[in-house]
């Protein structure tokens, strides 16, 4: 018997639902595709064949087992919806030809040989410490404020804690905090450099391995640059630079400086230097916020 039109439209306004739960149930198929794509260095080997490859070009540059090939087809289509790399079909006497996929302004940041890349600081976001939390995030909100942290909660451990523990993980937090902080520098200086001008000398606290201070260092030499950041972050710190690395707790004192300088990234990058007054070198509220850059990213 044909439903009723009452019946149709409820109907489709069920399995509408359903189409929309299962975007939102998937979408991590989307950031895992992305995480694949950089472990399998995807963008480098269309980057190795001048810019675009054919499917069995990327698999034999990026190491696939041969039996995944059409496997291959299926995770590109994947990266093509989100806009990672684009496809054509070049026609050969009006026969479509092979697909061959490009970089897209999203994927040119992932090829490790590119001066300007965002490849570490994508590895750390996308590792499995960082998202793995996610899954319990239902049972950190039955647990009372503040402790402990959702990482804690998975790790056992805050983040920091975890990285001052394992080295190798300690690394790739390290390379990617330098790799954000020189794509955003390179950019906050050309559009704000002024910030930085009549500084005698500047203090990146919580500073890591000094992605920042050393483009700051770069562009500005007379300033003098110093990071302060926890001690086993500076004990693998970066050495033979004009940059000074200081270990300690910001929450107990920061080394006095002309400016203290802070990098907050969340969904708008903000950079605040706060010049210091005429009185006191050792207390917070002689710096002012006088200097002050933001960008939409
Ligand atoms: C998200 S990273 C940012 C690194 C750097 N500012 C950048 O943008 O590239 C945060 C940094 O804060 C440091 N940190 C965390 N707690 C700290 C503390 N109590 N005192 C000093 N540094 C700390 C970490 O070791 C890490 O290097």
């Amino acid at each position: 018997m044909a439903p009723t039109r009452e019946q149709h439209i409820l109907d489709q306004g069920l399995l509408d639902a359903q189409l929309e739960l299962w975007h939102h149930t998937f979408s991590y198929v989307k950031s895992m595709a992305l995480k694949s794509a950089l472990d399998l260095g995807i963008a480098d080997a269309i980057h190795r064949q001048g810019g675009a490859a054919t499917l069995s070009q990327i698999a034999a540059t990026a190491t696939l087992h041969p039996t995944k090939i059409s496997c291959l087809r299926r995770l590109m289509r994947v990266l093509l919806v989100s806009g990672i790399f684009s496809v054509d079909h070049p026609r050969d006497d009006g026969v479509e030809g092979e697909a061959v996929y490009a970089l897209t302004p999203a994927s040119r940041l992932l090829v490790c040989s590119a001066s300007v890349n965002m490849v570490h600081i994508t590895k750390m976001l996308l590792h499995t410490n960082l998202v793995s939390p996610f899954s319990d995030l239902g049972t950190w909100f039955q647990h009372e404020l503040p402790e402990p942290d959702l990482f804690k909660l998975k790790h056992g451990k805050t983040f920091w804690e975890l990285a001052d523990h394992d080295p190798a993980y300690n690394a790739l937090v390290n390379d990617g905090m330098v790799s954000d902080s020189s794509f955003l520098m390179d950019i906050a200086i050309r559009e704000c450099g002024a910030v930085f001008q009549g500084i005698g000398s500047l203090v990146d606290v919580a500073g890591g391995h000094g992605g920042a201070a050393q483009a700051i260092s770069n562009a500005f030499p007379d300033v003098k640059c110093s990071v302060m950041d926890l001690a086993h972050v500076v004990a693998k710190a970066p050495s033979g630079s004009d940059v000074e690395y200081i270990a300690g707790d910001m929450f107990e004192s920061i080394p006095p400086a002309d400016a203290v300088f802070l990098k907050v990234r969340q969904l708008v990058f903000t950079i605040l230097v706060l010049r210091r007054g005429a009185t006191r070198a050792d207390a917070c509220n002689d710096y002012s916020p006088s200097c002050c850059c933001r960008f939409n990213s």
